[in-house]
């Protein structure tokens, strides 16, 4: 099927997935990564305590980093309440055009727009864009040396307030120890780490929550 990896889970959700539902979606990216080909989404194990934490947040303006082939943007979007927005930027165009197929596909597309540029780029824009004060919460997950630099801009560029939460995934696998060592040691956030492995695997990996202070 397809010429590259995210091509062939385009697929797979088309075959095996129902329209209009974003949890079949999940779970037929889940089974397809997990038994046919390995694929770097968060997961289900990392997905779950993602999950709990965007219930938690309630958040009205999400911003999540690295799209990749969309899989937490529809987990994510499938918990999001009514008229709440997540925002998704995707440098890469095969990526996103894949995304946004499989967003479409989950019938999510009403509250997920996808950003097709670097996040160095954009989040300096993001206020005037998209009329935003800040964000609620963030998901990290795409390159992991962008981590700290980009949470740098989003607090110079004051998109975070107090009480803005950083959901990082990978801290341990491939690590981020540059971001970890920075949301740890700064007055200015509440960092907690959630155990658990890399998707699909039983190596050690993590997700941080840090809570930005003002
Ligand atoms: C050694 C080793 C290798 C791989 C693993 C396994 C493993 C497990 C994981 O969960 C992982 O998230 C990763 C990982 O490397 N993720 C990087 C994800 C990038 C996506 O984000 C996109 N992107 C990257 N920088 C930007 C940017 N500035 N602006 C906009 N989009 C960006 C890219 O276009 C990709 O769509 C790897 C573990 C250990
Ligand atoms: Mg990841």
């Amino acid at each position: 099927y397809g010429s590259t990896r995210p091509e062939r889970i385009l697929a797979e959700v088309k075959r095996k997935a129902t329209r209009g539902d974003a949890r079949s979606v999940v779970d037929t990216i889940d089974q397809y990564c997990r038994h046919q080909e390995w694929a770097m989404n968060v997961g289900d194990e990392k997905g779950t305590i993602l999950d709990s934490i965007v219930c938690e947040v309630k958040p009205r303006a999400m911003l999540e980093l690295g799209t990749y082939c969309g899989y937490s943007a529809v987990r994510i979007a499938s918990l999001l309440p009514p008229n709440s927005r997540l925002i998704t930027m995707e440098f890469n165009p095969v990526f996103a055009a894949i995304a946004r197929q499989v967003i479409a596909w989950a019938g999510v597309e009403d509250k997920v727009v996808l950003i097709e540029g670097p996040s160095g780029d954009w989040i300096p824009k993001m206020k005037k864009e998209f009329g935003l004060t800040s964000f609620d919460l963030v998901f990290l997950d795409h390159w992991k040396d962008c981590y700290l630099p980009d949470t740098k801009l989003m607090e110079e560029c004051g998109l975070l307030r107090t009480g803005s939460i950083l959901v990082a995934d990978n801290v341990i696998c491939p690590g981020a120890p540059d971001y970890l060592e920075y949301v740890r040691g700064s007055p200015r956030y509440e960092s907690k780490y959630f155990r658990s492995h890399l998707e699909y695997t039983t190596v050690e990996d993590g997700i941080e929550k840090s809570v930005f202070l003002g």
